[in-house]
């Protein structure tokens, strides 16, 4: 299964640093790396750069090969991308959206397999009922629990998410990283998904990095890398960390303790 490594990334963008020397733990199979930060730390940046949307310097490569290196048709069959807009709303239907990016990439399988596996993804996550209607008639979190689907639907060895939760409530918060989680399980695939719910990135990754400034400032074990020092360097804000009764760590914010910190560029 495909390791992914990122080392020293530097990315400039406008004239200006983005990403500076940004490394994180290989992305082993199975494995999910949350990604935290303040707004405009450079999350978005980072998967951007990953997926090799934007030129970036540093080592960016799946098992041993950079990135930039491999062929079109090979790395979208190896990465797959969610980016933090919400899916268009178009006159497609999330059914034939699926059937197109399934052609698109070629996906192996067809005809009855295929609708299996659409039928298996949209139950998973609640999009039956939704499955024939136009794009442009669903909810914004319907439309992201769409896009999430897109981004799986070809069986890709490594996912990229940028904030896959953000419209999502509660229930299908948990519902759609489940169904990440899972997916990794049995593919042998790994994730990084940025996240702003530190909470989401506590109870479901194996490592968080953290990103301040366009630059990693700690990446680990969850339990190791969440706690209030780091929570108040890095956004502003007093908070606890707690065990819950299953044994996962919470964090529970209690007041912003300065103004926000994301502003200032990598020097
Ligand atoms: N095309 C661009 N040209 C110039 N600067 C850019 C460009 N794209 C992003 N940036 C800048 O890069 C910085 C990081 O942005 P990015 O979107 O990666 O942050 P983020 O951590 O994903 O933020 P958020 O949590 O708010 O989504 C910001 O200062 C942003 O203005």
């Amino acid at each position: 299964m495909a390791v992914m490594t990122v080392r020293d990334v530097d990315v400039r963008l406008g004239g200006r640093p983005i990403l500076s020397r940004v490394s994180l733990p290989p992305l082993q199979p199975g494995r999910l790396t949350a990604l935290i930060g303040p707004n405009a730390a450079g999350k978005s940046t980072l998967l951007r750069a990953l997926i090799g949307a934007i030129p970036a310097r540093g080592t960016i490569a799946v098992d041993g090969t950079e990135v930039r290196n491999i062929d079109r048709h090979t790395r979208r069959g190896l990465l797959s991308y969610m980016p933090q807009a919400l899916p268009q709303g178009s006159s497609l239907s999330p059914y034939e959206l699926a059937r197109s990016y399934a052609r698109a990439t070629e996906l192996a399988l067809a005809g009855p397999d295929l609708d299996r596996r659409i039928a298996e993804l949209f139950s998973m996550l609640g999009l039956m009922d939704d499955a024939h209607r136009p794009m442009q008639v669903l909810s914004g979190g319907k439309r992201q629990l769409v896009g999430l689907c897109l981004t799986v639907i070809h069986q890709p060895a490594i996912l990229l998410l940028d904030e896959p939760t953000s419209a999502l409530d509660l229930h299908w918060q948990l519902a759609a990283i489940s169904m990440v989680r899972g997916y990794l399980d049995r593919n042998g695939a790994s994730a990084v998904m940025a996240l702003h719910d530190v909470n989401l990135a506590l109870r479901f990754s194996d490592e968080i990095a953290v990103l301040k400034h366009g630059r990693l400032v700690a990446a680990g074990p969850p339990a190791d890398i969440v706690t209030p020092d780091l929570i108040a360097d890095v956004y502003g804000v007093a908070a606890r960390v707690e065990t819950c009764s299953a044994g996962i760590p919470v964090l529970l914010a209690d007041r912003p303790t300065s103004t926000a910190t994301s502003t200032a560029s990598p020097g």
